[in-house]
């Protein structure tokens, strides 16, 4: 199992304040499957990605990436999962506007120790992975925005993550680009990455395996047929 939660749960504020954002959620997602998690504003869907990878932790309930127990986990390690285990990627790219292309990627290899020469190497090998071999040097500001998102996937995948956690990846991307990037998880599912993404768009919910969609804190439907249907048309 790539990634396993029990009885998982987030609560904000108390009293009449109190906000049940993700509310004792059951979840395992065997290695390499597509999760597409769907659901109305403010249904939880972001709260859960955040303590699925260790970036919030859970009120009560179990996290396990992998063999890690994540939910107990100290700050420093989690620090560590989180740069080595996980790949996120958010719907603004999250990408550092001085550095370049290839830079924005290489600096997570970098980050985790690799010498200098390992990291441009894998960086570049990533931007042609996500067709972008010829934007190296540009700086985000130079990039569309559907190439900013690539840029992201790439450095997401930069450490090798047991998984990869994509809030709204398309959120902010045109039709062409949209498409650009379903393509590349499309890819990324063929290639067995374990892949869990939280959206509002069919397109890409259409080309999970699995799509669960969250209410109130809840799973409130949990189509695992889907991924019947798409992998028989693979
Ligand atoms: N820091 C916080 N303090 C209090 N309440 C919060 C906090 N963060 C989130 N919430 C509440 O928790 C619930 C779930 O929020 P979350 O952002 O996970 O929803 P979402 O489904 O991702 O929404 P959207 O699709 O709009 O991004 C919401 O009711 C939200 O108002």
């Amino acid at each position: 199992m790539a990634l396993r939660a029990h009885g998982l749960t987030k609560r904000y504020g108390s009293h009449n304040t109190l906000v049940r954002a993700v509310d004792e959620v059951d979840l395992e997602a065997p290695t390499g499957q597509t999760l597409a998690i769907m659901g109305a504003s403010g249904c939880g869907k972001s709260t859960l990605l955040h303590l699925l990878g260790g970036l919030q932790r859970p009120t009560d309930g179990q996290v396990w990436l992998g063999e890690n127990r994540v939910d107990t986990m100290s700050e420093r390690a989690l620090a560590r999962l989180r740069r080595d285990d996980v790949g996120f990627v958010f719907q603004s790219f999250h990408l550092m506007d001085e550095l370049t292309a290839v830079e924005n990627i290489e600096l997570a290899a970098l980050l985790a120790g690799r010498s200098p020469g390992r990291a441009r190497k894998r960086a570049l090998y990533l931007l042609d992975r996500v067709g972008l071999a010829d934007r190296a040097m540009h700086l985000p500001s130079a990039l569309s925005g559907g190439q900013r998102q690539r840029v992201a996937i790439a450095r997401a995948l930069s450490n090798e993550p047991l998984v990869v956690l994509a809030d709204e990846p398309t959120g902010n991307l045109d039709t062409a680009a949209t498409l650009e990037v379903l393509r590349l998880f499309d890819e990324l599912h063929a290639a067995g990455q374990t892949l869990v993404v939280v959206t509002h768009d069919a397109r890409i919910a259409a080309v999970a395996d699995r799509v669960i969609a969250m209410r109130d804190g809840a799973f409130a439907d949990d189509n695992r047929l889907v991924g019947t249907v798409y992998d028989g048309r693979r």
